[in-house]
């Protein structure tokens, strides 16, 4: 049996665009109805939704039905969570707010196994379809993607060092954070916010690797894609969820 070709990794590597669909609502039903939609790759978000591991996995065996491919934002960057959620299947990673190039080389040390990498070895789990995936340990490396966040001021000025790290894939803003962290909350498309996020994109483009940003607004998603962001979320299964009862509730409230 072969481990499935990542094909968000290969349409990064490609320069092609990858639009994705963030899931923050840390049900197995709800994205199952995301991976559905056919966009490119969906996020399990366990930073900010009440996601644990067992409901990652559930949500990861759901999605793998569909060529769509699943992430999985983690916490922190802490190597123990990471090596669950790998063992538990997922083979691409968000990390939030790295600031620094050691930490993003720590995070792709979690990612790998000896040499190289600190991953404990596990001889079956969901990673390798419980052993059946042969050769999974040695080759584990060739269809994980790592995606590291950038969001404050000491990331962006280390994006440029963060993008040169081997192993790290994308340099992904997280404009809510970096607006916040900037002075700007809420609003990222203020100009210091932009000129921040225009260098992380120059500094990663600079290095060969991917950009990626969260850009739930279309005006904002299509700006973002016509200046280079190849990894782009458009929405969310909760934004969708909330703005489309509100819609359809206030057509009944009128007059
Ligand atoms: O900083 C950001 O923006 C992000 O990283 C995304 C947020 O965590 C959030 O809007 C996801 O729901």
């Amino acid at each position: 049996m072969q481990e499935r070709v990542n094909l968000l990794k290969q349409a990064l590597q490609d320069n092609t665009a990858a639009i994705g669909l963030w899931c923050s609502l840390s049900s197995a039903l709800t994205t199952e109805i995301v991976a559905g939609a056919g966009a490119d790759w969906l996020l399990i978000d366990s930073e900010h939704s009440p996601n644990d591991l067992r409901s990652i996995v559930a949500q990861l065996q759901v999605a793998a039905a569909f060529p769509c491919e699943a992430a999985v934002r983690v916490p922190s960057d802490d190597p123990v969570f990471i090596k669950q959620v790998m063992d538990g299947g997922a083979r691409s990673l968000m990390v939030p707010n790295i600031r620094t190039a050691d930490q993003a080389r720590a995070v792709v040390a979690a990612m790998a196994y000896a040499p190289g990498g600190i991953r404990g070895f596990s001889v079956g789990h969901r990673a390798n379809a419980f052993g059946r995936i042969a050769n999974y340990h040695a080759n584990a490396r060739a269809q994980q993607l790592l995606a590291v966040q950038i969001e404050c001021e000491t990331g962006v000025a280390n994006a440029a060092e963060i993008a040169a790290v081997p192993g790290v894939d994308v340099l992904f803003v997280g404009p809510g954070d970096l607006s916040t962290n900037m002075g700007a909350m809420g609003s990222p498309n203020a100009p210091h916010v932009q000129a921040a996020i225009a260098s992380v994109l120059a500094a990663t483009r600079a290095a060969g690797k991917a950009a990626g940003i969260l850009a739930p607004q279309r005006a904002d998603a299509d700006r973002y894609l016509a200046d280079g962001f190849t990894m782009v979320a458009v929405g969310s299964d909760l934004g969708l969820l909330a703005r489309g009862s509100d819609q359809l509730v206030a057509q009944f409230r009128k007059g």
